[in-house]
């Protein structure tokens, strides 16, 4: 059996390390795009945790909610797959880890890097605890980010973009980029073509 999904606009992933700048890229290109024809809502995965209470308690040690991802999945599938039809916007999901969402869901994957000493203190601005800096400065060498995402994603979807803030329009660029293929996946009628979970286990299975 084939699912459709048929989408109007994209859903695009922004992920990476914690401080890499997704953040700041999700934001960017929904105001950007806030009056075209194809705008985005801007989902930051944390907060709408935080906000929703979609978690099961704080955890002291690691200073961050304990997510409740059946709570965030059930409520992010209505939300990017209305019954009703397809959604009037794009969406970006904002989050670190690229592997709790459903393949089907994700059109784009775009996983930022930033070099080490950068994200470090960039990190330490932010008033993390020590452990919490090592555990993502270690993942940020380690690749951890990227290597799940290609490990969750098709190759060809997938989009690394370094947002190290120290070259000018940077971030321009990159979401020039990103637009571009927006366009692109627009004209080509990518959405009506999408290929749900059970054609890729189709596909697999063909493939061997
Ligand atoms: N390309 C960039 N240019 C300038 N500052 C950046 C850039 N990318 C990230 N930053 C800065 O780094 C910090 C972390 O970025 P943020 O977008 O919050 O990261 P994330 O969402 O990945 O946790 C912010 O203070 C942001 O202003």
């Amino acid at each position: 059996m084939t699912t459709h999904h048929p989408r109007e606009f994209p859903i695009i992933l922004m992920t990476g390390t914690p401080g890499t700048g997704k953040s700041t890229h999700a934001q960017y290109l929904a105001s950007v795009t806030s009056t075209s024809e194809c705008k985005f809502e801007h989902i930051n995965v944390s907060e709408l945790v935080k906000e929703k209470g979609f978690h099961e308690g704080w955890d002291e040690e690691w200073k961050s909610w304990v997510m409740d991802e059946d709570k965030l999945l059930d409520y992010l599938e209505v939300l990017l797959n209305p019954p009703s039809g397809p959604a009037p916007t794009g969406f970006i999901i904002d989050h670190h880890s690229p592997s709790l969402f459903p393949e089907r869901w994700i059109d784009l994957a775009v996983v930022y890097t930033c070099p080490n000493d950068i994200l470090y203190q960039r990190l330490a601005d932010r008033g993390y605890e020590q452990n919490k800096i090592t555990e993502n400065v270690t993942a940020e060498i380690m690749q951890t980010v990227l290597e799940e995402t290609r490990e969750s994603y098709a190759e060809e979807i997938v989009v690394v973009l370094e947002s190290s803030g120290v070259v000018e329009g940077e971030m321009e660029g990159n979401v020039e980029r990103v637009q571009g293929w927006v366009e692109r996946w627009i004209e080509e009628g990518a959405g009506k073509g999408h290929e749900g979970v059970e054609d890729r286990e189709e596909r697999e299975e063909r493939e061997g």
